[in-house]
């Protein structure tokens, strides 16, 4: 089965040009989006896709590039189309993402938690779980923000997602050496010291046949002066869609 990606952004936290990163992964009977930060309803209203052409969401971790999005989402799902989206999510974000990010703005008598509002499904870490006939999603805890649980993907056993993590080589060495990953999506900071995020400098300490395989994400917007820098490494763009 053969999935597509399309980003409806590409940025950094804070990048304005490349909107945040968040993405659509396609097969051909089921759409997931990978995140819903603050500019997703913007990106898609652009793309022309409805929510209603959405068969769920996946969230990575809380933090608004990632998430700031879901209010609006539910909200209009609620109160334009009276349905629930299917909301995946690691079990350990589920009192996280209600009680700190979305309990404020939606709370109100008919709304009192996370399942009146997403059809919530929990996600396990470290085994398959399968998402669609033609998806199975393995979540992997990465490091990103001391304390904060954060997770990559682990796509058809097949292709990587890193979201946002800091650099872990030994983790994607054993992908591609041990577990038959061909492709990876790798999150970027372009610039300066990593701290929560993965450099340019980190990644390019990586083998070439590793190095091969990476599409950068999550980049600032002076991403087109990096571009010879990252040598064989590929940068992910806005709203095209890829086949994987
Ligand atoms: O300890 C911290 C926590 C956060 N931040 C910034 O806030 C942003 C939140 O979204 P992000 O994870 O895409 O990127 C993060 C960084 O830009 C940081 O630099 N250090
Ligand atoms: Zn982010
Ligand atoms: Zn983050």
């Amino acid at each position: 089965m053969t999935l597509r990606l399309q980003m409806l952004g590409t940025g950094g936290a804070f990048a304005k040009k490349y909107y945040n990163n968040n993405g659509l992964l396609y097969t051909d009977d089921f759409t997931l989006l990978i995140d819903c930060g603050i500019t997703a309803p913007t990106s898609l209203h652009q793309l022309g896709v409805s929510l209603t052409e959405i068969d769920a969401i996946l969230i990575t971790h809380i933090h608004a590039d990632h998430v700031g999005g879901l209010e609006e989402f539910a909200f209009r799902m609620k109160y334009e189309f009276g349905r629930k989206p299917v909301l995946y999510i690691s079990e350990k974000l589920i009192a996280p993402l209600w009680e700190n990010t979305l309990k404020g703005g939606m709370s109100q008598e008919t709304i009192t938690s996370l399942e009146d509002v997403f059809e919530v499904r929990a996600l396990k870490e470290g085994m398959l779980n399968q998402i669609s006939p033609s998806l199975q999603i393995e979540m992997i805890q990465t490091s990103h923000i001391p304390g904060k649980p954060s997770y990559s993907l682990y796509l058809n056993n097949e292709i990587f997602y890193s979201a946002d993590m800091t650099f872990q080589p030994d983790l994607l060495k054993e992908l591609v050496y041990e577990r038959h990953c061909r492709k990876i999506f790798h999150e970027v900071q372009l610039v300066g010291p990593g701290e929560v995020h993965t450099t340019l400098d980190e990644l390019l300490s990586l083998p070439v046949d590793i190095r091969s395989m990476i599409w950068l994400m999550h980049y600032n917007d002076n991403m087109e002066d990096f571009i010879k820098k990252a040598g064989e490494m590929k940068f992910l763009r806005q709203h095209e869609m890829y086949t994987l």
